[in-house]
């Protein structure tokens, strides 16, 4: 079984604001409301691309529930830990200026509930995969994803890990199978510019020294890049499209390449979907569908 785990689902409401302008009353033109957070939405692909998951985390208030709701009306199994206080969060995504969003921080995770979604993560056996994916909230440390590794280390787990600086650095020792950050966190994390192939390899192979099997890179509508652990380089343009909506695109691209490497245990083909489905979301409202994941496939060297 594939288990997500999102520290810190949100609901996205992605608005429209034709001229956006700092300091006045900006009015949209449209609105939408999505479940979100990284685990849920490469759960939401998951399940578009066939493949079952579980969402764990933690959810809070009726920002909570309706997450809940929104995934469990598309089908998804989620078993997320209601926490006692607070609200889950409501993130805000500027579609006209796309890239622009404000993410909140969430409701504080206590203890018990921590300690409760540790001992579900107990329960995983050889052969499941487990994606730790987003951001946490505040209060928890930046070793939480790497706590989690430490305590399933030996149980031949396949782990994916998309996250940020520390929170994905730390787990590196583990020797996470997949890591997916985009080339500005690749960047961030040395302190240098991505501005080419060879700089996405080099730095690539710098997170593989320090213990990620493969690491894939993408780059928005430039495309994607794929390190893998038997040292070949992949890379990709990103299909030519009309650019809709580009939240949640690495996610959906982390599903793909799950999904399709659990269907092949290829590579290639793995990196192919992935950067289908990242493609297949960015040129759509809601998140990919597999036709639209497999018609843009079939467009790819
Ligand atoms: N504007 C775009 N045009 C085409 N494909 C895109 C675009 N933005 C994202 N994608 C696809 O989605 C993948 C992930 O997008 P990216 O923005 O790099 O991830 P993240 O959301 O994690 O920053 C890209 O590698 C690409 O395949
Ligand atoms: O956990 P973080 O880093 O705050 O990010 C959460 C946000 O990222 C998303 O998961 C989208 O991520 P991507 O665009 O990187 O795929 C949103 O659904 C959510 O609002």
């Amino acid at each position: 079984m594939i288990y997500t785990v999102t520290f810190n689902p949100s609901l996205d409401y992605i608005v429209e604001v034709p001229s956006f302008q700092m300091g006045m009353t900006n009015r949209t033109t449209s609105e939408s409301i999505f479940p979100g957070g990284k685990g849920i939405n490469v759960s939401m692909v998951l399940q578009n691309l066939g493949v079952e998951s579980t969402a764990l985390g933690f959810t809070a208030g009726f920002v909570g529930d309706e997450i809940c709701r929104l995934l469990q009306e598309k089908g998804c199994h989620t078993a997320f830990k209601t926490l006692p206080e607070g609200c889950s969060r409501i993130n805000v995504k500027l579609k006209s200026a796309d890239g622009t969003e404000i993410n909140a921080r969430g409701p504080v995770i206590t203890e018990e509930a921590l300690e409760q979604l540790m001992q579900k993560l107990d329960m995983l056996e050889k052969g499941d995969v487990l994606v730790l994916a987003g951001s946490i909230p505040t209060g928890l440390p930046a070793t939480i994803y790497q706590d989690i590794l430490h305590r399933l280390a030996g149980k031949e787990i396949l782990t994916v890990v998309d996250a940020t600086g520390n929170l994905l650095c730390n787990v590196l020792e583990h020797h996470p199978f997949l890591i997916k950050p985009n080339h500005h966190e690749l960047g961030e994390i040395f302190d240098v510019t991505i501005d080419d192939m060879e700089k996405v390899k080099i730095y690539a192979g710098k997170l593989q020294e320090q213990g990620a099997r493969n690491v894939l890179v993408s780059m928005g509508g430039k495309g994607a890049a794929l390190l893998t652990e038997k040292g070949d380089f992949y890379h990709l343009p990103a299909p030519e499209g009309k650019l809709v909506n580009s939240v949640g695109a690495g996610d959906s691209m982390v599903a793909g390449f799950l999904a399709g490497w659990l269907e092949s245990g290829d590579y290639a083909h793995a990196f192919k979907m992935g950067i289908s489905a990242g493609s297949a979301s960015a040129f759509s409202e809601n998140l990919a569908t597999k036709e639209e994941v497999l018609a843009l496939y079939k467009k790819l060297k």
